[in-house]
């Protein structure tokens, strides 16, 4: 090994590595001189360091810990032990933030913290849509203003996180109860229920990484067009933009997602979103979260224009960030050096 190689050791899922993202990072880092190493977390880390410095992706194994997985709850705790006895070592990034994303209340407590701010200089950019936490039941919503996003508390690194319901209307709620309560048998469990806000069927994802940000633009829930409830598992939302197909009789197929909006209307709703404001979001929220890196969901309202953020996350995936690799691997050393 060369003098100056530093040693990095990492914690990821196997799907997380399997990403392409990931192990192109991990391979860009070696030719770079960093020995960089997954961490066995079935073992003593001091047996394998010294590290210079850490990144990870814990969050998966901390949410089965939680979970009541006492194998890996092990795990985690070799992980925190390390980290809370090695404090010069770098952590990227530090596990209090990262576990602050990984329930939607608190995540979004201090998305509020950063709109107030904002707000109070006389400088709101953004809205977040009003929510409640509360059982899905009809008389427990009577007062809500339709249609409605329920989403887990749970944000994050497990199936059901992901599962959510677009409700169109309180006379759904209960049927919305009995199929969420089916992946958890908690008849009486609390919910997200949020505002659902009409965008065009258009998203914006914020990729930040190292003060950075790139825009990719996704598609997204169509405008409430139906009575029904649409239940999704929003890993699968469409990623890509498909040619729009016209049926025999002329009119295009109703879909849940905007995955085959024309070309046109992407682009009129692209034109929207001002690169300046995001900017400006995308550094107000680094300085609260103080995270090297993240990603957030930006729609923007069909009727008033107003930039509504409906999601924050740690480590997203950054497909379709070209400069990826060699930001983070900036930032590693930059931490290392500093
Ligand atoms: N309040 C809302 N109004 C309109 N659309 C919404 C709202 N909240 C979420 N969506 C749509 O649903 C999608 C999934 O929601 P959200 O991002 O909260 O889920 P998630 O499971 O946290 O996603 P991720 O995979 O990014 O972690 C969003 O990307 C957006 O398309
Ligand atoms: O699986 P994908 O490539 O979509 O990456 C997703 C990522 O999974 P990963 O951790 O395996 O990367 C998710 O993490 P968890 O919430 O499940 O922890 C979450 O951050 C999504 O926002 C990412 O979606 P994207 O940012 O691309 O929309
Ligand atoms: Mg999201």
């Amino acid at each position: 090994m060369s003098q100056n190689k530093y040693k990095i050791g990492y914690v990821f899922t196997e799907k997380k590595i399997k990403h392409q993202g990931i192990q192109q990072f991990i391979d860009y880092s070696r030719a770079h001189d960093f020995d960089i190493d997954a961490i066995n977390l079935n073992i003593p880390i001091e047996s394998q360091g010294p590290y210079d410095c850490i990144i990870h992706k814990i969050t998966d194994l901390i949410s089965k810990a939680n979970n009541g997985d006492t194998e890996i709850k092990k795990q985690v705790d070799n992980f925190e032990n390390y980290v809370k006895n090695n404090p010069n070592t770098p952590v990227l990034d530090p596990l209090e933030v990262v576990c602050k994303l990984m329930d939607r209340i608190t995540a979004n407590d201090l998305l509020e913290k950063v709109r107030k701010t904002q707000e109070e200089k006389g400088n709101a950019l953004f809205k977040l849509p009003d929510y409640v936490i509360k059982p899905l039941k009809q008389e427990e919503l009577k007062d809500i203003h339709f249609p409605i996003m329920c989403k887990r508390i749970t944000a994050c690194s497990s199936k059901i996180a992901h599962e959510m319901a677009l409700v169109p209307s309180l006379d759904k709620v209960n049927e919305t109860n009995k199929i969420m309560s089916l992946s958890t048998n908690k008849e009486n469990e609390e919910f997200i229920i949020q505002q659902f806000i009409n965008h065009d069927g258009i998203l914006f994802k914020i990729y930040v990484y190292d003060g950075k940000f790139k825009v990719i633009v996704r598609p997204s829930l169509n405008n409430v067009q139906c009575k029904d409830i649409i239940f999704f598992d929003s890993q699968k939302i469409p990623k890509e933009f498909k040619e729009q197909k016209i049926m025999e009789d002329g009119v295009p197929p109703i879909n849940s997602f905007a995955n085959l909006t024309p070309k046109e209307e992407i682009e009129r709703k692209t034109q929207l979103l001002d690169e300046d404001r995001i900017n400006k979001i995308t550094k107000d929220l680094g300085d609260c979260l103080n995270l090297t890196l993240f990603g957030y969901d930006v729609i923007i309202d069909s009727v008033t224009n107003d930039y509504y953020i409906v999601d924050v996350n740690y480590f997203p995936a950054f497909s379709g960030v070209k400069d990826f690799n060699e930001v983070l691997y900036n930032a590693i050393l930059k931490k290392i050096e500093n």
